[in-house]
């Protein structure tokens, strides 16, 4: 599988309705509730004797619950539903109870083994009101596991935000699809682990909200060296970066190309983190620069500009100089606040991928900071229209937009990665990707799953530095085809 598609409510709701209508009444829960018990008895060590919980809302999302708790009671399970809505599902309640299940009061959820979160999934709005925001906590609170029905209550399934309490699961069984909240933090956190049940919904599905490369979408991006190839052909990476006063952001931007397979590296920038990099990577090609100009650097075809540039004059003039070549450019930092003075410098004919955290996308939109963290997709898509260039924005998901594409999620990224430097290697491998010949899209999107893998693979559960991160890059490339080095050095047995 290359790609992971996940979908609005109201996709879900208009595909399910074309569904439903030619099947008989019911048979979609069903299939959905039948999906959930198997999901839940594989938790739990032993079903019979096990004691189940299931907290259910006035809708739908409550009816999967009750009739997968039906299912389970038959298995011998204890079953106890607490009803937090006026309503309940009328017909699932009554299942349950044939089987055996009984209702109970909130005291239950605190002795529960297992806790089936049936309280809202699509047809949520809003912050979850009482009794549900109580009973919410109370699971999070209790010793049970949990498992989420369709999405965890309190995550929005189009958006992802959590405007109030919100259940964590350890597990979220998803239906027909999945949604796009549960690939997008905050939501994505809540989620746990995501299981799909399939109810018959893919023929019905549009075109997706929201994507994730997966290992074999990035792989099959990368371009491979073939036998005829040379440093030039496989793309030359020029990194605008550094300053006297930032030198180590030149470092780590050029360690990232280096590692993410251009054939060269040219870096251009003043003396200090030019002697810096010198000394660092005797591999990459220097032009220390007297004047904000990138004449007399060579061809490159991809720029990278912004990481440590200062925003200063003769910053602000190199920006504009390297915006105002033919070859694809990714600004990143420095840049973005510079080009926040006056966005027309983004207007170009060149391909422009901007890689801003929330706060450096604020200064470009006018957003709040806080406005953006709570609602990355929504407002990664308005920035991707109102500038006409390709956003990534970093943060705990990292998301990548472009107008007329759906905006891919990056899953690979590790709170480890939130230490200093990270996004000046972020900028280097991103960079490296368009040198050789990914569009924006592609080496933002596949940039950012190589910089968490490889910072997974560097920090294996423990602090990592920058450079590390750098280092780790080819060690992520390998693994996206689950290769080890031993691997490669055996394809050479008749040498
Ligand atoms: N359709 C299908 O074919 C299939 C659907 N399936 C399942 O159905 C689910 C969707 O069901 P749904 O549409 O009934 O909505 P649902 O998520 O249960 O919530 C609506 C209820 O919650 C309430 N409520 C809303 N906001 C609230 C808040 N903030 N705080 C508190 N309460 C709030 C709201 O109450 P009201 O505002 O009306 O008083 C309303 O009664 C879907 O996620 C999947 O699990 C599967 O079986 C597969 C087949
Ligand atoms: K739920």
């Amino acid at each position: 599988m290359k790609m992971i598609a996940a979908y609005s409510a109201d996709q879900i709701r208009s595909a399910e309705q074309a569904l439903m209508a030619r099947l008989p009444e019911g048979t979609l829960m069903l299939r959905a509730a039948s999906g959930l018990a198997a999901a839940c008895a594989d938790l739990l060590p032993k079903v019979y004797g096990s004691r189940v919980v299931l907290l259910v809302g006035s809708g739908d999302n409550g009816g999967d619950a009750l009739y997968a708790g039906a299912v389970l009671a038959r298995r011998g399970a204890r079953v106890e539903a607490v009803l937090a809505g006026e309503r309940t599902h009328q017909a699932g309640l009554h299942a349950l109870q044939e089987a055996g299940g009984v209702v109970a009061g909130e005291d239950a959820v605190a002795a529960a083994e297992l806790i089936v979160d049936g309280l809202v999934g699509i047809g949520a709005s809003g912050a979850l009101r009482e009794p549900y925001a109580r009973l919410a906590e109370a699971a999070n609170a209790a010793a049970g596991l949990v498992v989420a029905v369709d999405v965890p209550s309190g995550v929005d399934a189009s958006s992802g935000r959590v405007a109030g309490a919100a259940v964590r699961a350890a597990l979220t069984v998803t239906m027909g699809a999945r949604k796009t909240g549960l690939l997008v933090d905050p939501g994505a956190g809540f989620a746990g682990r995501i299981e799909l049940v399939d109810i018959g919904l893919d023929a019905y599905l549009p075109g997706p909200d929201v994507t994730a490369l997966t290992r074999a979408g990035v792989a099959g991006r990368l371009p491979r060296p073939g036998h005829e190839t040379d440093k030039y052909r496989r793309g030359v990476v020029g990194i605008a970066a550094g300053s006297d006063q930032y030198t180590g952001a030149a470092v780590l931007a050029v360690g990232g190309a280096l590692r993410a397979g251009a054939g060269m590296v040219r870096y251009a920038g003043p003396g200090r983190p030019a002697a810096q990099v010198r000394a660092r990577w005797p591999e990459a090609v220097i032009t220390e620069l007297d004047e904000p100009s990138i004449d007399g650097v060579g061809r490159v075809q991809a720029w990278v500009v912004g990481p440590g540039l200062g925003t200063g004059r003769w910053a602000r003039e190199l920006v504009a100089r390297v915006l105002a070549s033919d070859v694809p450019v990714l600004v990143d930092a420095d840049g973005l606040n510079l080009v926040a003075k006056g966005v027309a410098l983004l207007r170009r004919t060149g391909p422009v991928l901007i890689t801003p955290h929330a706060g450096e996308l604020a200064r470009l939109t006018g957003a709040g900071r806080d406005e953006i963290e709570a609602g990355r997709l929504a407002h990664v898509r308005a920035a991707a229209a109102e500038l006409g260039v390709t956003v990534l924005l970093k943060g705990s998901t990292t998301v990548v937009a472009e107008e007329g594409s759906p905006v891919r999620v990056n899953g690979t990224g590790t709170p480890w990665l939130a230490a200093g430097g990270t996004g000046d290697v972020l900028s280097g491998i991103a960079g490296s990707l368009l040198a050789q010949g990914l569009s924006g899209y592609d080496a933002g999107s596949c940039g950012a799953y190589l910089h968490g893998l490889a910072a997974r693979i560097a920090a294996c559960g423990a602090p990592l530095t920058a450079a590390e991160v750098a280092e780790a890059v080819p060690a992520a490339i390998r693994a996206l085809s689950g290769e080890s080095a031993l691997d490669h050095a055996r394809e050479l047995t008749d040498w």
